[in-house]
């Protein structure tokens, strides 16, 4: 079933004590998280809802991001979704809700709701109440039974015209706090999924440290590993890990024949599991001709940061006995830190000979190799 997402992020954050959803979580605003997981599980429009006057803050955030529309948000978060809702383009027979306060949300949260589709008109995520509750004031009054009790939380998704039947139907005049409340009221199926802790929300300024350690331990490492060899030919000078050395032979390919760069491009295409560099860039075509190969590295870094991805380290092996890699090593560097967008100190490049054995140890060619880690949201 085709879906539109809803995030909701129109909220001043009074209890935080501050507009949680622009407070940054491993580099990025809280409210572009769950943007990107809505993308990222196909969502045909996300409409990210934010307070009024910081609408261009929010187009700021997204405006990398493509199927993105930003809309202000109203006095209640039952206000912000009815906004949300009337921005939508017609068509997808269903609407996920989501809370930017919620930033974990992975695409395996939203096919979770939108299966529980399959048998109900709306699908909420929700946890198991696990402790004993007590009701009271300063003193426990009664234990309330916690049989059947559940905490809810989002993704919550609908049947769009479910939910705009609901809405209708919504005899007011309190908002309700969340939509599943809509349905409920209407007499309408909401089912049950299994929820996670990870999508604890951030209402507290205590939650910011759950969040984050959540995040971290939420997260998985990718290794990659890319091996490109160019061809040596009359010249003055070869291109390698982005840094030109005057030489007295050249490097042969297609672009620059730049084999680090092409190594590096290729490691991190495979921590990617985003295939290799001529899937990309085919050597067939003839705009990458004497291409310089930053644009090639560039390309899988923004693939990276597209996800979420963080560079942890980058390790490169150039295998030659000619030109001497050591006086050009700490340039090298710093040219791929520069490009890699990372610190120095994750980048490492080594150089070795093969002792005059095999196509290297000839000075036919230069071989490279490069393995990359990277911290991607689990
Ligand atoms: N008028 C509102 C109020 C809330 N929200 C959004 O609804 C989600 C859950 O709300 P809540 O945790 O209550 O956020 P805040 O309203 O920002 O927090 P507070 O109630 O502490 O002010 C958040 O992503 C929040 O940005 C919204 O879009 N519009
Ligand atoms: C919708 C919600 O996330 C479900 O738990 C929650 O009700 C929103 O937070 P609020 O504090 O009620 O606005």
């Amino acid at each position: 079933m085709t879906f539109d997402a809803i995030i909701v992020a129109g909220g001043g954050g009074s209890r935080a004590g501050e507009p949680k959803q622009w407070r940054l979580l491993n580099g990025r605003p809280v409210a572009w998280w769950s943007v990107r997981a809505c993308l990222d599980a196909d969502a045909r429009t996300a409409v990210l809802v934010a307070p009024e006057p910081e609408i261009e803050r929010a187009e700021a955030i997204v405006a990398g991001l493509t199927h993105v529309r930003v809309v202000a948000g109203g006095a209640t978060r039952a206000a912000s979704v009815r906004n949300g809702l009337a921005a939508l383009p017609p068509g997808a027979g269903a609407v996920v809700i989501h809370d930017a306060a919620r930033p974990l949300l992975q695409p395996r949260h939203l096919r979770a709701a939108l299966d529980g589709l399959d048998e109900a008109d709306g699908a909420i995520l929700a946890l198991p109440v696990t402790d004993t509750l007590k009701r009271g004031e300063r003193h426990i009054e009664a234990t309330a039974p916690r049989d059947g009790l559940w905490r809810a939380q989002t993704p919550q998704a609908f049947r769009r015209e479910a939910l705009e039947r609901a809405e209708a139907a919504w005899p007011g005049p309190d908002a309700p706090t969340d939509e599943a409340a809509l349905l409920e009221t209407a007499g309408m199926k909401v089912a049950l999924v299994p929820g996670d802790p990870r999508l604890h929300k951030i209402t507290y300024p205590e939650d910011f440290a759950m969040i984050e350690a959540l995040a971290s331990v939420s997260r998985r490492t990718a290794v990659g590993q890319g091996y490109d060899v160019h061809r040596l030919v009359e010249g003055d000078g070869v291109w390698l890990c982005g840094v030109r050395i005057a030489h007295n032979r050249a490097l042969l390919g297609h672009s620059d024949a730049d084999a680090g760069l092409h190594a590096l491009t290729d490691a991190l295409l495979g921590a990617l599991g985003e295939g290799d560099i001529g899937d990309h860039f085919p050597p067939s075509d003839p705009q990458w001709k004497g291409a310089a190969s930053d644009i090639f590295l560039h390309h899988a870094v923004g693939l990276m940061k597209a996800r979420g991805g963080r560079l942890d380290s980058a390790d490169v092996t150039l295998i030659c006995e000619q030109p001497k890699i050591k006086p050009h090593r700490q340039a090298m560097r710093e040219r791929l830190a520069q490009l890699l967008e990372t610190d120095l100190a994750h980048v490492s490049v080594k150089a070795t000979t093969t002792e005059g054995l095999g196509f290297t140890g000839r000075e036919e060619g230069v071989a490279a190799q490069a393995v990359v880690s990277v911290s991607l949201p689990g």
